[in-house]
């Protein structure tokens, strides 16, 4: 591992989790009576980008509650939910975990603050001219 990189197999929990889901899209006979990967693929794109949405809400809640003597795995544990379901919207759009690990890798060594001033000067220099 560098800093950079997931460990090994940090990399390929996520790409055999990537792997599953798209096992159970229907193309390959994901059942979405016996499987909720091939059920929430089956209702369709409202029904993840809903969970994505209750996810994410649920994340934020757990974090506040860590103040509050709140379990870290709680929080955890709806972040690997979070995490699970945007894996599903990506499968879905045709893209996978390793796209964005790709992305983060880009954007590596680039301060935020330094990026939002160049898309800043960038978006005034179209304005003008
Ligand atoms: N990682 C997950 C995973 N994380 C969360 N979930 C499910 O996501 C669902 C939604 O979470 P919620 O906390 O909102 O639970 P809920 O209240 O029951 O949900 P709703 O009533 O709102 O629908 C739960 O049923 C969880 O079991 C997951 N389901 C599956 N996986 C992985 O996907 C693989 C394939 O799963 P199947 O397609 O079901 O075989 C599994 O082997 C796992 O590796």
């Amino acid at each position: 591992m560098n800093d950079k990189n997931l460990p090994a197999s940090d990399e390929g929990a996520l790409a055999r989790l990537a792997a599953t889901i798209e096992s159970r899209k229907r193309e390959h006979g994901g059942d979405p009576e016996t499987s909720y990967v091939a059920r929430l693929l089956h209702k369709g794109p409202d029904a993840f980008l809903k969970k994505i949405g209750e996810e994410a809400t649920e994340v934020v809640m757990a974090a506040k509650d860590l103040d509050h003597g709140g379990e870290r795995s709680k929080f955890v544990g709806e972040v690997a939910d979070l995490w699970f379901h945007s894996m599903v919207a990506l499968a879905h759009y045709g893209a996978s975990p390793h796209d964005v690990i790709a992305e983060l890798e880009r954007r590596a060594g680039t301060s935020g603050i330094e990026e939002k001033a160049l898309r800043k000067a960038q978006r005034r220099a179209s304005e003008e001219g």
